[in-house]
């Protein structure tokens, strides 16, 4: 049997918490409150009991978005679709300006060997955090935790939300598509298709389903989990990005809670049902703490001002820091 806590498999246990309350990659205010609830929770000072060393790394001014985006809403008739040059990306200046605080942010905390351990936000702060993980570990392979695939291009989102298109700018997919907004043109857009893999997938759009495959890559939906089991599914996942080293090798995870279900984790904007039980979604992370190679975490989505009921609050929110304190090497025993 094998014992003793995961956060021994972290040599260097050096953190930052990078702050990332931004919602402008969707239409629900709220979600930029994610990092505040899941700080006012404990989360820094749980870190700390696993053996880390902590700092804070602030990335964005939240009030000066969270104002753009109201005054957007006020001046826009039908809700928030803002679109520029015929292209339906919404809001596509912010997302380019607040992913490019995140990416300085993590950059700062990576090139200090630092662990950048994010909170959003909505799921485009990513475009941030992976392009920053990437300059310093250009071989890290990306886990990324998600009911969606959010890899819709600029002409394929069914939404003009951004929070659904991350990793097609992430990929470079972008780049030829008359119109790609200039904001969000720093984006190096480098990530090999053959260093993702996805699991929870289970609301993946028509046109999500077609780059999926002919890109091949690695998708591992609530189908598979049910199959062959969270274990085997999170081996083949590590395995598929590093093939050569039998599934060794870093690894950066961007966890959007809503890949737990949401019976779980019920303050989430694009709830599916049908998702990872609380258990699967936290061994996931201890299998990942465990393995000793996770070199960064996003853990994104959480939104508080969705809750019908306070539990729901609480729910989310003590579900959201769990994920990271077992990604950090808490353990049952
Ligand atoms: N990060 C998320 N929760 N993404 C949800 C994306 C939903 C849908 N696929 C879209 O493109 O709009
Ligand atoms: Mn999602
Ligand atoms: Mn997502």
């Amino acid at each position: 049997m094998e014992t003793g806590p995961h956060y021994n498999y972290y040599k260097n246990r050096e953190l930052s918490i990078v702050l990332a309350p931004f919602s402008g990659g969707q239409g629900k205010l709220g979600v930029e409150k994610g990092p505040k609830y899941m700080l006012k929770h404990g989360l820094q000072t749980s870190i700390e009991d696993l053996g880390w060393s902590t700092e804070l790394e602030p990335s964005m001014d939240e009030a000066q978005f969270v104002g753009k985006l109201k005054m957007e809403k006020d001046s826009t008739t039908g809700g928030s679709s803002v679109m520029t040059d015929g292209v339906k990306a919404k809001r596509a200046d912010l997302v380019g300006e607040a992913t490019k605080l995140v990416y300085n942010s993590v950059s700062k905390v990576v090139q200090a060997n630092r662990f950048p351990l994010t909170l959003g936000g909505d799921h485009s702060i990513a475009i941030g955090t992976v392009s920053a993980v990437l300059d310093k570990y250009p071989d890290a392979g990306l886990l990324w935790i998600d009911a969606h695939a959010d890899i819709n291009t600029i002409e394929s989102t069914p939404s003009g939300n951004l929070h659904g298109c991350p990793v097609s700018f992430l990929m470079g997919l972008n780049k030829d598509v008359p119109h790609c907004p200039e904001s969000l043109k720093w984006v190096p857009g480098n990530l090999s298709p053959k260093k993702v893999a996805y699991i929870g997938l289970r609301d993946v759009d028509a046109g999500e389903k077609k780059i999926l495959k002919d890109l091949g890559i690695a998708a591992f939906s609530m189908y598979h989990v049910d199959k062959y089991g969270i274990n085997a599914v999170i081996e083949m996942a590590m395995k598929a990005v590093h093939p050569e080293t039998n599934g060794e090798g870093p690894i950066m995870c961007s966890y959007d809670v809503d890949g737990v279900d949401p019976l779980y984790i019920p303050a989430t904007g694009t709830p599916v049902r049908g998702g990872l039980t609380l258990r699967e979604g936290l061994f996931l992370v201890e299998r990942l703490a465990e393995s000793g190679d996770l070199i960064a975490l996003d853990v994104v989505e959480c939104n508080p001002d969705l809750a019908i009921h306070d539990i729901h609050v609480s729910n989310t929110i003590s579900a959201g820091c769990a994920i990271a304190r077992c990604a950090l090497g808490e353990t049952l025993l």
